[in-house]
């Protein structure tokens, strides 16, 4: 229990390539104070990488983090491109995982309760880093109801996936 009465609980993979590697490094700052987050899984890259880590594309971003998500080291993610759509695509490659592009509160909001998106992606070219820093707080404020009306929808999803 933190001292705001809170239950530390979600384990967040944060990740970007070179284009999103401004903003994850501040989100990740932020949820590494956030009395929600129990833990903080930098997947890279960072400014202070090799250079070759540094320009890994954002494909393997994605990938990356759908695959830990998948195999259980981690309850969700935050990514960051230039767009946020390029790790999206990739992180959605991984069967069972669900990424969605979001750069607005409502949208954000649906993307956990509607959607039960894992993982949520942003685009440093795109949003201004303060409206990225109130989304990424919000975002792991908001729980999926397994009981909701969504859920029978998102079976569709994981019985085309077969996971
Ligand atoms: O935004 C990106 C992919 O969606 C990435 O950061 C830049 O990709 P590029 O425009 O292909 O260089």
């Amino acid at each position: 229990m933190t001292a705001a009465g809170a239950v530390p609980v979600l384990r967040v993979i944060v990740g970007a390539d070179e284009a999103g590697v401004d903003y994850k490094n501040r989100v990740m700052e932020d949820l590494r104070a956030d009395p929600l987050v129990a833990d903080v899984i930098d997947i890279g890259v960072n400014r202070s990488d090799e250079p070759d880590e540094f320009s890994k594309p954002y494909p393997h971003v994605g990938i990356t983090a759908g695959e830990m998500i998948r195999d259980g080291q981690a309850d969700r993610a935050i990514l960051f491109c230039g767009t946020g759509i390029g790790v999206a695509i990739a992180a959605n490659k991984v069967a069972g995982v669900r990424a969605a592009t979001a750069h607005d509160s409502f949208s954000v909001e649906r993307s956990v309760l509607s959607n039960n998106c894992q993982v949520l992606t942003m685009g440093q070219r795109v949003v201004g880093l303060e409206l990225a820093r109130r989304l990424a707080r919000e975002w792991v404020g908001y729980t999926f109801d397994p009981e909701s009306a969504s859920a029978g929808k998102l079976n569709v999803l994981s019985d085309y996936e077969g996971c």
